[in-house]
């Protein structure tokens, strides 16, 4: 087990890269402590697989370096730095039984049988897989053999870490949130870092303690899902993280506040001393669906609004409207009923967020 570090790395597939934009990861520098739970979460092309492949030693990074427990380790293999990888498609030998298939890595160690046999029943009962243990793995199932692929990866305790590479991708969808949860209560039982990939953020909340939001080659957030959810430090996690994701719209400083439109938005205090040092940035306010309030009368500080659509989604309903042109979405309680087209809706001060070149402002204090 280990903590990985991440010092000055980036990497390029170009042999000579000229700029930004040559770079699948641009320089980071980055933590992974040992014994967490982690989730690599971005849209395809951000440069996951990559920086997965980095840490596992599949890819040599081309600047910076990747430390183990403070030990470089950018020459050494996948096996030499003791990573165990699950692939998004299963790496199972079709001939072997599942037993030794599970056995494989452990009996490669030299590991006496008695201890063998133990460990490959206690992996096979973690992922119910005791009753084809003594079945070849080319009968089996697709999610059975990820199984047997995972079981692979967690049946050494002394591995440094476990990657996975969206491990589930070949999962039946009503199976997968049962292995979801299975691979948290396997990481609570071994206390094995692990790194897990994926596009999908409820997989990743559902797995990770943590979560490093990736986009454009750098980690733009790491944080628990409930910081990226509540305060998202760049608007690609706004936008990314939720569902529907944050309404953003871009503003303009006027005294005392921001102003879109013909709309002047008041700003707390501590973001309004923020604003002199801001010129010449791209400003944008930032809300989350979920903390736009709602009403059907004028009300104190609401502004007034165009209700476009209202979709029920069973427990609470999405209310598309539109505020000095641009469309933006509120998550309503599933009673709120609205009886007009024109709404009154406001922004809690708490729950505002504002962005500057896409970077979240911190209020003065
Ligand atoms: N072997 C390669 N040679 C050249 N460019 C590559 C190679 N592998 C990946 N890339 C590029 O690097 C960038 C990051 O790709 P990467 O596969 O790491 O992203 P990802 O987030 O894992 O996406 P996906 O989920 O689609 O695999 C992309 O622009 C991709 O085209």
């Amino acid at each position: 087990m280990a903590e990985i570090r991440l010092q000055n790395l980036a990497h390029s597939y170009a042999e000579r890269p000229v700029g930004p934009q040559d770079y699948a990861i641009r320089e980071m520098d980055h933590v992974w402590e040992q014994g967490g739970a982690y989730a690599l979460l971005g849209p395809s092309g951000c440069g996951k697989s990559t920086l997965l492949n980095i840490i596992s030693g599949l890819l040599s990074p081309s600047e910076g370096k990747v430390l183990f427990d403070s030990r470089e380790v950018n020459r050494l293999t996948p096996e030499q730095r003791n990573i165990a990888q699950v692939f998004q498609f299963p790496v199972v030998y079709d001939t072997m039984t599942v037993f030794d298939n599970l056995a494989f890595p452990l009996r490669n160690q030299g590991l006496a049988e008695t201890r063998v046999t133990s460990k490959v029943n206690e992996v096979a009962e973690v992922l119910d897989l005791q009753r084809v243990l003594s079945r070849k793995a080319r009968n089996l199932t697709a999610d059975e053999k990820q199984k047997v692929s995972m079981g692979r990866g967690l049946v050494r305790d002394d591995v440094s870490a476990i990657l996975f590479d969206e491990p589930l991708t070949v999962i039946d969808p009503h199976l997968k949130w049962k292995l979801r949860r299975k691979l948290k209560q396997i990481h609570e039982q071994f206390n094995i870092t692990m790194i897990y990939v994926t596009h999908d953020q409820l997989e990743a909340s559902t797995f990770a303690d943590k979560i490093a939001v990736m986009h454009g080659g750098q980690i733009v957030q790491f944080g628990t899902p409930r910081e990226l959810f509540e305060r998202p430090r760049h608007t690609f996690v706004g936008f990314f993280v939720g569902s529907p994701g944050m309404n953003l719209i871009e503003v303009k400083a006027e005294q005392g506040g921001v102003g879109f439109g013909e709309q002047h938005l008041p700003l707390p205090e501590g973001l309004r001393r923020q604003l002199p040092a801001l010129v010449g940035k791209r400003l944008q306010i930032g809300i989350r669906p979920e903390f736009v309030h709602v009403a059907d009368e004028p009300c104190a500080g609401a502004m007034q609004a165009e209700a476009v659509r209202l979709e029920d989604l069973g427990t609470y309903k999405i209310l598309s409207f539109r505020l000095q042109g641009h469309l933006l979405k509120a998550r309503l309680p599933e009673e709120q009923t609205l009886a007009r087209d024109v709404v009154w809706v406001s922004f809690p001060a708490q729950w505002l967020m504002l962005y500057a070149d896409d970077l979240l402002v911190e209020a003065q204090s």
